[in-house]
């Protein structure tokens, strides 16, 4: 993964940090390298994520997933961080399976995707660290009714992801269900490269190993300098830029195929960052779709936007076809992907142009390795930045808040929170 943060200095962009700025910056990166090294040593908290491209095991995730290689399809049962690193890698990679997302719980969605799929050619993977989370269980509970009710053995089909202790670690001893451990101290939204996300990428027909060896790579070019290091110059950027005014950023792959990875980083930065009144709300966006929806903000809004203009390097291709359309014969002397990465180059040009902060993040190519470095670097920026912030990357007691009260009315027990939304002032205009 390389990283240029050119179009972010205060010569090109406002908000943009000066070259001494970013020198100054540079001396509290290596003191956050040290605490990071340490926690990583320690096998702290958080930390432990950093360490997975060296203590994931690739084996036994596909020991564990191996009876279920006859699927066409897959539903992946999670929220957040145990739905968000599985979608990421089979929507990047071009798969075996049909992978259906349970992460939400309108019914309607259900409905429509448990009619579709045939279920007795379906595996099923429930993921949940705690094993406690309602939105995951209770899809869990209705897939395994849909599978009764079609007489399919929803035993057989299932698998569970998931820590030691909880409903769900029960559920997979009282039914004798294969099952994978989340490891210790690694939270959801940094689980991609653990059984977490990798479970489903090995049944989706991918190279694990790959993954894990992009990521590794990635780990091992951790220094204490941003200048040598670019997971960590993305994470003081952004960092810098957020301090200067830059509150947004504004994630734009230019990949379909990653546009999964943009919901994925959303949760890694709003949920580590987002606390004691500080973080940068991350903005979920497309390359070159949203050129044509969303870029006028961030060229001629407010100075409040960076964004991040990320590309594969080499990319599959197709030739537009010649025409004699007048007008148009331009685009047939070129190709799709030329179009798209000349789309890239304008649009980082354009937003320099207006002095608008950008910053280019590329990979060689989307797949596994590729998207190894991509998701452990922006792993490790995300763990920079936090340690520059000074907030608890780790914990989201903002969002445990509202998972209580919304177990508080639905009857799960006596949650204080729960009487916080008969408090809502009402101001209703009918
Ligand atoms: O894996 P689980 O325990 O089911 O948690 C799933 C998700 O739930 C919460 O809302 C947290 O904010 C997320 O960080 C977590 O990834």
């Amino acid at each position: 993964m390389d990283v240029d943060i050119g179009n972010a200095l205060a010569t090109e962009a406002s908000p943009g940090i000066s070259r001494a700025a970013l020198e100054r910056l540079d001396e509290d990166v290596a003191q956050a390298h040290e605490r990071i090294q340490r926690g990583r040593a320690n096998s702290d908290h958080g930390y432990a994520a950093l360490n997975l491209p060296a203590t994931a095991h690739p084996d036994t995730i596909r020991a564990a997933v191996e009876p279920f290689d006859d699927a066409d399809h897959l539903l992946v049962v999670g929220i957040g961080g145990s739905a968000l690193g599985a979608a990421t890698l089979v929507d990047a990679l071009d798969g075996d399976l049909s992978v259906h997302v349970l992460d939400n719980v309108d019914p309607a969605h259900i409905n429509d995707l448990l009619q579709s799929v045939p279920l007795a050619d379906a595996a099923v993977n429930v993921v949940s660290r705690s094993g406690t989370t309602a939105e995951t269980l209770a899809n869990f509970l209705v897939v395994r009714d849909a599978m009764d009710q079609a007489g399919v053995d929803w035993t057989d089909r299932t698998f569970v992801t998931t820590g030691d202790e909880g409903p769900l670690r029960d559920l997979a001893g009282t039914h004798d269900l294969p099952s994978l451990r989340v490891p210790d101290d690694v939270p959801g939204r940094f689980s991609v490269l653990s059984t977490v996300g990798l479970a489903a990428a090995v049944l989706d027909g991918h190279d694990i190993d790959a993954i894990l060896a992009g990521a590794g790579e990635v780990a091992d070019g951790l220094t204490g300098s941003l200048f040598e290091c670019p997971a960590y110059a993305y994470g003081a950027t952004t960092y810098a830029l957020d301090a200067r005014g830059a509150a947004v950023n504004a994630m734009m792959p230019y990949a379909e195929s990653l546009e999964t990875y943009a919901e994925w980083f959303a949760q890694l930065w709003a949920e580590s960052l987002g606390k004691d009144g500080l973080g940068q709300t991350p903005v979920r966006t497309l390359g070159a779709t949203d050129q044509h929806s969303q870029l006028q903000l961030y060229r001629a809004g407010p100075r409040n936007t960076m964004v991040t203009l990320v590309r594969p390097t080499e990319r599959t291709d197709r030739e537009i076809p010649t025409t004699d359309i007048e007008g148009l014969a331009y685009l047939g002397d070129s190709s799709l992907g030329e179009l798209l990465d000349a789309e890239f180059a304008a649009t980082e040009a354009s937003l320099a142009a207006a002095g608008r902060p950008n910053v280019r993040v590329e990979i060689d190519r989307v797949d596994e390795r590729g998207l190894g470095e991509l998701l452990y670097g922006m792993e490790a920026a995300c763990v920079l930045a936090g340690e520059l912030y000074g907030v608890d990357t780790f914990q989201q007691p903002a969002v445990e808040w509202g998972k209580r009260a919304a177990r508080g009315l639905l009857g799960g027990g006596e949650f204080e929170e729960a009487d916080a939304v008969d408090a809502k002032t009402t101001l209703r205009i009918e």
